[in-house]
């Protein structure tokens, strides 16, 4: 893809802190951050994350343009020349590390930990967060959907009502990763190398004087690829019998129609219907496909009411999060360089899930050996060891709930992405990022995928970490 150069993707309040550490000589101080999400979407139990690509390449192209400084300029009278000459010589020269992008994550982990000077690592907040919070809010929507799909296929319809381009092709990739076969969206399917599928429309019905011409000239024109839409004027005494003369009209040539598109109506009754008469019309291989505002909801009622539908048009619902428009992922300052070093530092909260967790951290899944199912995660310090045995696993909110684990793999997730400033992760295909969602998800139990009330999972801190975060609550409580 032809990336844009984003750098002035960003809020003003970055540009101003960096401009105020820079007057007070702090800029190239050191800083880390940590990006996590603080709750799982939909009530899910889970979050698929998804956009580390882009934010690769953000920073890869990250560079203050001579139009870029000539407008910020302008927009602040406060700011240097000095300044701007700054930004003139900026690129990214910290580190990254972050989850792989398909990964399983929960709330409170890190997802993507910057470590840079403070004149960049607040430069980037926005980005990271606006590419994180929206590609994995689709992603774990169409994780959800494709829970309930079992193998029937699911394809991408969204672009007409996603909140615009962006969002339409990076929500096609984000439905990729979780497991859809396709998307309507011909550019997405060109960049990403996703399969580009489509029907037809109403106003191809509409533009003939009668449906079965319409159907016929249709499937000529693309034989055995043929999906007719059968609802426009009637679907079981229209549409349907005219799908089926159409069928018949393509044996007779030695091809054959692919399927036929249900898109209003009792969708579970008129699949039923539908199915019956392709049969009983010898059409057994024609496929029945479904739209009309679908999610993960409906689609269960669907089946539980016997639907025949082998493939799914998934589109409003998922490309803007339907009922939930917005991920809340956050980035946090956790540590900061002083004279004596790097210093963990905390932000309190009445709400004690919203303290942050201080620190240069690694994050491990820890996969008991005989079951190979996760056990929860195990937030620890850079500097520990934790492949030790056994590992004692405790709620940070309730220590007095813990258990031993022995039997164990610590697998570390946080991959290094970018050190002192170079890409050092290469970037896998979309493929393989699918797949390798797919065996992370094998690794978490049923009762944290399901999809209504699913169990929380354990997201743990090491002793030595979690005392720390005692220590600074109470250093810093006002009593
Ligand atoms: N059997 C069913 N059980 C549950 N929900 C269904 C069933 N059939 C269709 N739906 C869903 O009901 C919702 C309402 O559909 P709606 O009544 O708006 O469609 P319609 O009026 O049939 O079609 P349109 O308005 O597009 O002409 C849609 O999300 C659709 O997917
Ligand atoms: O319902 P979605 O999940 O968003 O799936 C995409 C919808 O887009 C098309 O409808 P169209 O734009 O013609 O509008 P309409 O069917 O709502 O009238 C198509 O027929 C699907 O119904
Ligand atoms: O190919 C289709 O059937 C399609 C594509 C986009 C939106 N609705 C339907």
């Amino acid at each position: 893809m032809e990336y844009e150069n984003l750098t002035l993707h960003t809020d003003k309040y970055q540009i101003n802190m960096m401009y105020a550490h820079w007057k007070n000589n702090s800029h190239n101080r050191r800083a880390v951050f940590d990006a996590y999400i603080r709750k799982n979407p939909f009530r899910n139990g889970y979050t698929v994350f998804a956009g580390l690509e882009r934010i690769v390449d953000y920073i890869n192209n990250l560079k203050f343009t001579e139009d870029d400084i000539d407008f910020l300029r302008q927009q602040e009278e406060n700011y240097e020349e000095a300044f701007l000459e700054e930004l003139r010589q900026f690129s990214f020269t910290g580190n990254i590390y972050a989850m792989r992008e398909g990964e399983i994550v929960f709330p409170n982990e890190p997802i993507i930990r910057v470590d840079a000077r403070i004149f960049e690592a607040q430069l980037i907040e926005t980005t990271i967060l606006n590419v994180l919070n929206y590609q994995s809010l689709i992603a774990t929507k169409a994780s959800r959907i494709k829970q309930v799909v079992n193998n029937d296929t699911l394809l991408e319809f969204g672009t007409r009502r996603a909140q615009e381009a962006d969002a339409a092709v990076w929500g096609a990739r984000a439905a990729y990763i979780a497991g859809f076969h396709g998307t309507s969206n011909t550019r997405a399917g060109k960049i990403f190398n996703i399969p580009a599928r489509g029907t037809h429309a109403h106003a191809w019905i509409q533009d003939h004087d009668s449906e079965e011409e319409a159907f016929m000239k249709f499937a000529e024109a693309l034989p055995d690829q043929a999906v007719l839409l059968v609802d426009t004027y009637d679907t079981l005494r229209s549409g349907i019998p005219n799908a089926i003369k159409t069928g018949k009209m393509l044996e007779a040539k030695g091809k054959k129609l692919k399927g036929i598109r249900l898109d209003s109506g009792d969708l579970a009754r008129l699949s039923i219907e539908g199915r019956k008469m392709l049969d009983e019309a010898g059409m057994e291989h024609v496929e029945i496909m479904a739209s009309n505002d679908l999610d993960e909801e409906v689609i269960i009622h669907l089946k539980l009411q016997g639907a025949k539908i082998d493939s799914w048009g998934v589109g409003t619902k998922l490309i803007t999060g339907g009922k939930k428009p917005s991920l809340g992922g956050v980035y946090k300052l956790v540590a900061r360089e002083d004279e004596s070093g790097l210093i963990p530092v905390i932000k309190l909260s009445d709400d004690l899930e919203k303290v942050t967790t201080p620190g240069l951290k690694k994050v491990y899944r820890i996969i008991n050996r005989k079951t190979n199912k996760s056990e929860g995660d195990y937030i620890a310090f850079e500097h520990e060891t934790v492949n030790d045995k056994p590992l004692k696993m405790f709620d940070p909110f309730f220590p007095q709930k813990f258990k031993y684990v022995n039997n164990y793999e610590a697998v570390e997730l946080l991959q290094p992405i970018f050190v002192n400033g170079s890409q050092v992760y290469e970037l896998p295909e979309l493929e393989e990022i699918h797949r390798y969602h797919e065996q992370q998800l094998s690794f978490i139990w049923e009762e944290t995928l399901r999809l209504l009330n699913p169990q929380t999972y354990y997201v743990d801190l090491s002793y030595d970490l979690w005392k720390m975060k005692q220590d600074l609550i109470e250093e810093h409580s006002m009593g």
